[in-house]
């Protein structure tokens, strides 16, 4: 017999207030796997990583199946096995709706030395906050649809939905492989979703939840300069060659101005104009740039106090960021060394009616125009190593009211509603094969420093965020089929 509606998420709530040190001990498990999926010599812990997932699946009495997605080509020409895709399945009642859900185990690199507190892949509780490589990006999301899934079996209640579940280790790296198999799938595994979830983004601000409808989508290029068979001594050789690194930094200065104007001509065609609605939508949203300018520590903010504009730079204009260099000298000290190639990395963050062909396009003939213009006598080639477009829906549908009773339930208060800068390439691809609405329910704050040194997760987001995952399934059950 259904137990009334205030008992079943009370039950639950309370199992995952008695349970938070598992929880707690859950997490630092996932965090010691360092799943960096960029980098080739640690393929073998993210394949680690997707095994520790499928048991921990298996134990929830998933039937999951690990889908071999091939190899990828590194840049040096060598093949590298991809990690395996979790897809699994809990439940086959034809009375309820079915959810699926989609995470990634996999992090970005991280060192001590970069500028951690503490050690990046031993997570590490300080004041609330749990500090750790994938806290928040994204294996803390992960393990609270476990948490919530654990809660309703262990109080003997039914979930109240059918769940499918795809978890990848390759997200950062691009997902690659993940495209295919889900297209592939698409009749199968796929063909009875009724609804789509994804938490792996984060919150605008530290206190007020949010529910999100758009990501911005992600062209990363390669630029490779050559200039000798070898590092060179400068004392020996310098002034008798273009240097490499030289020519690098000339391409680098001219891909972006000082007020984050992309120099790259035509890139902005396709982006489409700001509508009257939209500006009011962002007016609206709860939002302190003077926190967000403090939480950066940068000196100034390139479009100041104006909220508006600062909002509608991250989410939906494009934006170029140069991230780094392979092959030159960065460490302490005063190595006096030509490098003999260097591969200089910046990706263009695109929104949606941007194409990544065209974007493609638009910078390959800039930068060889840029390289006939220097005038190098060196060898020079510019790649798009991925390309992935940007989604946004509209949030009017029954997934996100679903959403929004849920958080309400949680955190007493209406979820605002935003935008993600950043991207999950994967995103469209689920609405394309699903044809169902796609919502992103972010569990971490603002200042959880994704990507960044001592990244964290609150550990009140990861309690409130499982209880928040369990109401959510909860509110979709309701809707019936
Ligand atoms: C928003 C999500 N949690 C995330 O961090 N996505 C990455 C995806 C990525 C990285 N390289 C290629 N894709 C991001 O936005 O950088
Ligand atoms: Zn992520
Ligand atoms: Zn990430």
């Amino acid at each position: 017999m259904a137990l009334p509606e205030s008992r079943t998420l009370s039950l639950i709530f309370k199992y995952v207030d008695d349970h938070v040190l598992n929880y707690i001990e859950l997490l630092k498990e996932a965090v010691a796997i360092k799943s960096v999926s960029c980098s080739p010599h640690l393929r073998d812990d993210c394949i680690t990583m997707v095994k520790w997932l499928h048991c921990k699946l298996k134990a929830l009495g998933v039937e999951a199946e690990e889908c071999d997605v091939g190899t990828q080509t590194l840049p040096d020409g060598r093949p590298l096995r991809l990690p395996p895709v979790i897809l699994g399945s809990l439940g086959n009642d034809p009375s309820k709706p079915t959810v699926c859900i989609y995470g990634h185990i996999d992090v970005q690199p991280a060192a001590q030395e970069d500028g951690w507190h503490t050690e990046p892949f031993n997570l590490t509780e300080i004041d609330g906050k749990l500090y750790g490589r994938g806290a928040s990006d994204d294996k803390g999301p992960v393990l609270c649809w476990l948490n919530a899934i654990q809660a309703y079996q262990k109080q003997e209640l039914p979930i109240p939905v059918n769940l499918k579940f795809v978890f990848e280790a390759m997200e950062e790296s691009g997902s690659e492989g993940l495209e295919d198999l889900l297209k592939q799938r698409k009749e199968s595994f796929f063909q009875n979703v009724d609804y789509v979830c994804i938490s792996d983004n984060y919150w605008l601000g530290k206190d007020k939840p949010c529910l999100t409808y758009g990501l911005r989508g992600l062209c990363y290029f390669f630029i490779e300069v050559t200039c000798a068979c070898k590092d060179l001594h400068s004392g020996v050789y310098g002034g008798t060659i273009n240097e490499a690194m030289s020519d690098m930094v000339y391409l680098l200065s001219r891909l972006v101005d000082k007020d984050g104007t992309i120099l790259i001509p035509n890139i902005n065609n396709d982006v489409l104009p700001v509508t009257d609605d939209e500006r009011r939508q962002y007016q609206e949203i709860d939002f302190s740039v003077l926190d967000y300018k403090t939480e950066l520590g940068s000196p100034s903010l390139l479009h100041k106090e104006d909220k508006t504009k600062l909002l509608m730079s991250r989410w939906r204009f494009p934006s170029l960021s140069v991230h780094g260099m392979e092959g030159c000298f960065s460490d302490p000290g005063t190595k006096t060394v030509i490098p003999r190639k260097v591969i200089g990395k910046f990706s263009i963050r695109i929104v949606p009616n941007q194409d990544p062909i065209a974007v493609e396009k638009a910078v390959v003939d800039y930068l060889n125009k840029e390289w006939a213009k220097r005038g190098s006598s060196n060898k020079f080639k510019v790649s798009m190593v991925h390309g992935a477009k940007a989604w946004v829906t509209d949030p009017r549908n029954s997934n996100y009211e679903a959403a929004i009773r849920a958080t309400k339930r949680v955190y007493n208060t209406e979820p605002d509603m935003t935008r993600e800068g950043g991207s999950i390439p994967i995103t469209l691809t689920f609405q394309e094969v699903t044809d169902k609405s796609v919502i992103l329910i972010p569990i971490g704050a603002c200042d959880d420093g994704a990507h960044s040194q001592n990244e964290k997760l609150d550990r009140r987001n990861y309690i409130q965020g499982t209880k928040l995952l369990a109401a959510y399934l909860y509110e979709i059950g309701k809707m019936g089929k």
